[in-house]
């Protein structure tokens, strides 16, 4: 669990985070949004120290960060930014491996580990252990920073925009990606986002930041139906919001008896995907897997009637 408490940061004059107080619990992902300048990134270099607090608390597990060396503490959280950050003449093993490596593990269990985080990742490891950087796509080599800031199993990963560079539809596949490893690792994870739509799709709470305040802190379905202000209500933007409420639901909530023709959808998969699919494949009806149908109507009824 990490605990942060009244945290402030000033640059001179200036209040680039202001008195932000808030609980993440263990295994779960937050995500914090808002405008560029709102004291986003701020926030989350305060939390592994690569900014010092101008006053308030982080505790880590019930450890408060401020009593730890920062070295020691940067150990144990994870961090990784928009774009790589990757070493360009390292192999993608030694990449991955550089924090197991730091720590002393011995190299039969760092060779496990890359192993297990390439297959997790979806890059066969004997393709993908010995090359480098320069000779990986945009969205792999985003998947081996990632990979890498969870090599030493870390009791947090904090990620800044770590997407930010990717196209629109490598996006949500490194989003969905994200969001399966980190339920197969248990993961702590806090990332930063300017995207509503990525902050709603990730988080299991989201924290909306504007001016250095903290303006609501709660699970994304509350966020859609009761934001705190205006402001929020403005970041969510009034034309998306059926659409968002769709992305927050199951396949599996609506599944009806009967029958349909064509490719059949995953019960897991949201109710959003389930829309594009008819839509893209004018049906009016989809077979959900393990049986039962989805129907459009019934889509429709959900992306109207209140969250
Ligand atoms: N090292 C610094 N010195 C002075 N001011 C800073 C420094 N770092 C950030 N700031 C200021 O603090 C405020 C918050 O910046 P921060 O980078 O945390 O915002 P952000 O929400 O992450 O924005 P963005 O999405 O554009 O990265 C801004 O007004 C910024 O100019």
């Amino acid at each position: 669990m990490i605990e942060i408490t009244n945290l402030t940061k000033r640059f001179g004059p200036d209040l680039a985070v202001d008195a932000v107080s808030m609980v993440v619990e263990t295994g779960t992902i937050t995500t914090i949004v808002g405008t560029s300048g709102s004291g986003k990134s701020t926030l989350l270099r305060m939390i592994n120290r690569l900014e010092e607090p101008s006053s308030g608390e982080v505790r880590l597990n019930g450890d408060p960060t401020h009593r730890m060396k920062p070295h020691l503490l940067r150990r144990r959280i994870g961090y990784a930014i928009q774009g790589h950050g990757l070493f360009p003449h390292h192999t993608v093993a030694r990449n991955i491996g550089a924090v197991p490596r730091l720590l002393g593990w011995p190299n039969v269990k760092i060779r496990a580990r890359v192993d297990e985080l390439l297959d997790l990742f979806s890059l066969p490891p004997e393709t993908f252990r010995d090359r480098y950087p320069a000779e990986l796509s945009g969205g792999q080599q985003q998947r081996v920073g990632v990979a890498r800031a969870l090599a030493s199993r870390p009791d947090l990963l904090l990620m800044d925009e770590p997407f930010g560079a990717l196209d629109p539809i490598i996006r949500q596949r490194a989003q969905e990606d994200l969001a399966r490893i980190q339920r197969q690792l248990g993961s702590t994870i806090i990332l930063v986002t300017h995207d509503m739509d990525e902050a709603i799709r990730l988080g299991d709470r989201v924290a909306v930041m504007d001016g250095g305040r903290l303006i609501q802190y709660a699970p994304p379905a509350e966020i859609i139906a009761h934001p705190a202000s205006a402001f929020v209500a403005d970041m969510l933007g009034d034309l998306d919001r059926p659409l968002r409420r769709l992305s927050l639901m199951r396949v599996a909530e609506i599944v009806q008896a009967g029958e349909a023709a064509g490719p059949a959808v995953s019960p897991e998969a949201s109710l959003r995907e389930a829309l594009s699919l008819c839509l893209w494949s004018g049906r009016e009806a989809l077979p959900v897997t393990g049986g039962g149908v989805v129907t459009l109507a019934a889509i429709r009824a959900r992306a109207e009637a209140p969250a």
